[in-house]
């Protein structure tokens, strides 16, 4: 099967990367994963990369125009062959000019049930206003942020209790399992339900 090459970037533990690197290593998963990149140079889902023996880029982002910064890891994921691009807890907003490049190329996981809660804190908002779910959505990224056509959603239940911190936790295991699943079918031309 000739499988379809994609380029993660993360900002942190990667667990959303480690999903998908493990997923690809099914045998009938239609993608691989031939890059990671981090704008984070210290973030452990490096690390992890490296041992499972995947090529790794970073570039600190401070001290850098977010324009200038966009064009190197735009061009270390060229440079690797990518012909997809999946954030997974990258931490940047992209510009416009690095999103046109990637237009329906491009998808991210957000820990919210979009259209709800975009941006950043989003379980704690969720919380704060007494919904019933949190959860997660996979969408194409587009300039604007988390504005992106969907691709796929789980909802999670809060329950009485919840901290932001466990509701992350049980949302991150939707997150797990949705993100391959969307990606997939994304890289397929698959339009089935998710
Ligand atoms: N142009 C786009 N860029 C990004 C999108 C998108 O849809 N369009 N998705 C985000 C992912 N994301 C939420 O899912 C997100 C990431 C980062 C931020 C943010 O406010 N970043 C700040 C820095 C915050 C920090 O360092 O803690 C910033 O970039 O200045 C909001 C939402 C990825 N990019
Ligand atoms: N707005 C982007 C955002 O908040 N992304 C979230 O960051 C976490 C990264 O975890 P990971 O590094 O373990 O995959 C995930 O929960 C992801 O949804």
């Amino acid at each position: 099967m000739i499988r379809e090459k994609v380029a993660v970037l993360i900002s942190g533990s990667g667990t959303n990367m480690a999903a998908l690197l493990y997923a690809s290593r099914a045998e009938d998963c239609p993608f691989e994963i031939v890059l990671v990149a981090s704008n984070d140079p210290a973030a452990k889902g490096l690390v992890l990369a490296e041992a499972e023996g995947v090529p790794t880029f970073a570039l600190s982002h401070k001290g850098v125009a977010r324009a200038e910064h966009d064009k190197a890891m735009d061009a270390a994921i060229r440079e690797s062959g990518a012909q997809w691009v999946a954030l997974a807890g990258y931490m940047r907003i992209l510009t416009p000019e690095f999103v046109a490049g990637w237009e329906g190329r491009m998808v991210n996981v957000h820990p919210s049930l979009l259209p709800k809660y975009t941006g950043l804190h989003t379980h704690e908002r969720a919380i704060e206003a007494g919904d019933s779910h949190g959860g997660v959505t996979v969408h194409l990224v587009t300039a604007e942020l988390d504005d992106g056509p969907i691709l796929g959603q789980t909802p999670v239940a809060i329950i009485p209790g919840d901290t932001p911190e466990t509701l992350a936790a049980r949302v991150l295991i939707a997150e797990h399992q949705l993100y391959s699943r969307c990606l997939a079918h994304l890289v397929t031309g698959d339009k089935s339900a998710q």
